[in-house]
């Protein structure tokens, strides 16, 4: 494992304050920064997205009561066992993200499952009345209003995403149609909200590798938005290929934003999905323990049924395209059913 850097400049801060409507040259441009950065790293820093930090803060306030809750009642609203249904609680030790170097079959999922566990327990949330999926809740009496909070900031998050991210990314990326390419396949909110949790732990079992906290993986889908509280210990892969990881660290006001495999492919590999993975923050291990740490991944997906093939202008004769035409649902339930 590579030394771990502390700086934060390689990752770019993109600044949403003046995207408006997306029809102004200012917009353009913030659209045209964060291509750049989604080309060259894959993740940027994004500020003045127009999500109010005080419902930031309330969903973290409602994630730190949720998993206080005695695990009796957490398991009442068990996750399936449906790999890709993901919704609902997950245990610690539940869910192994792995980074599959060739194809996801099942011989090598299972043997990389029996190696060291992610130790975190999670809470996923998708939009109400979806058809195929429905959101596993706790009975309401055991986290009154939970329901609603966790609802209400998933409709937030999927309105910066249809309003400002896929706006800039269409405009950054001068797709037809001005800012309104890429929301035409991601009318339908098939997104996941994850509540995560990652438990204080004795710094050893860190170091002697016996648990991770998220080991080095990409995402699947379009993209990620992710809040973090104050810890730290996310690390992004910088330069992408190098092996190299810098900390992500938390910079108040902003959420962490990182491209999905399924866009890097949609994109004709122009955008980047780039390694990333949760540590032990550094510092912690002198004191014995390793904090707690809570973050609150946004997992942006397209519309399942839609026939998706290389965006416009990200091929040409001398750029070909490098793949088929798929699904967006084939292809992310493929990559679900290998991490669960
Ligand atoms: O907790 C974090 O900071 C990162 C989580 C993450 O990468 C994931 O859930 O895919
Ligand atoms: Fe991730």
């Amino acid at each position: 494992m590579s030394a771990v850097s502390l700086q934060t400049t390689a990752i770019p801060i993109v600044d949403f304050a003046c995207f408006g409507d997306g029809t102004s040259p200012e917009a353009t441009e913030i659209g045209k920064q964060l291509v750049k950065a989604c080309r060259e790293v894959g993740f940027a820093y994004f500020r003045n997205t127009g999500i109010p930090q005080a419902e930031v803060d309330c969903m973290f306030e409602w994630s730190r009561r949720l998993f206080s809750l005695p695990i009796e009642a957490k398991l009442l609203a068990p996750h399936p066992t449906e790999g890709w249904k993901h919704r609902g609680y997950s245990g610690v030790g539940r869910e192994q993200i792995s980074q599959l170097v060739s194809k996801f079959d099942p011989t090598q999922v299972a043997a990389i499952q029996k190696q060291t566990p992610d130790f975190k327990e999670s809470f996923d949330i998708g939009r109400n009345n979806c058809p195929r999926v429905s959101n596993v809740w706790l009975p309401e009496q055991v986290l009154p209003g939970f329901r609603d909070a966790a609802s209400t900031f998933f409709n937030t998050c999927h309105r910066f995403e249809i309003e400002k991210l896929l706006p800039a990314l269409s405009l950054g990326l001068e797709l037809p149609g001005g800012g309104e390419f890429l929301g035409k396949y991601h009318q339908k909110a098939e997104c996941q909200l994850r509540l995560l949790h990652y438990p204080a732990a004795p710094a050893e079992i860190f170091a002697r590798g016996e648990k991770g906290r998220i080991s080095a993986h990409t995402d699947f889908a379009t993209g990620t938005i992710l809040f973090q509280d104050d810890v730290g210990g996310l690390e992004v892969e910088c330069p992408r290929g190098s092996g190299n990881f810098v900390a992500a660290s938390p910079i108040p006001g902003t959420a962490v934003f990182n491209i999905g495999d399924f866009l890097m492919r949609w994109s004709n590999d122009t955008l980047k999905s780039t390694l990333h993975r949760v540590c032990a923050p550094p510092n912690d291990g002198k004191l014995g323990m390793v904090k707690e740490r809570f973050s609150i991944p946004y997992f942006i997906s397209p519309d399942r049924d839609l026939l998706i093939d290389c965006l416009p202008g990200c091929w040409d004769e001398d750029t070909p395209k490098k793949y088929e035409p798929v699904t967006a649902g084939a292809y992310v339930d493929m990559r679900l059913d290998a991490t669960y």
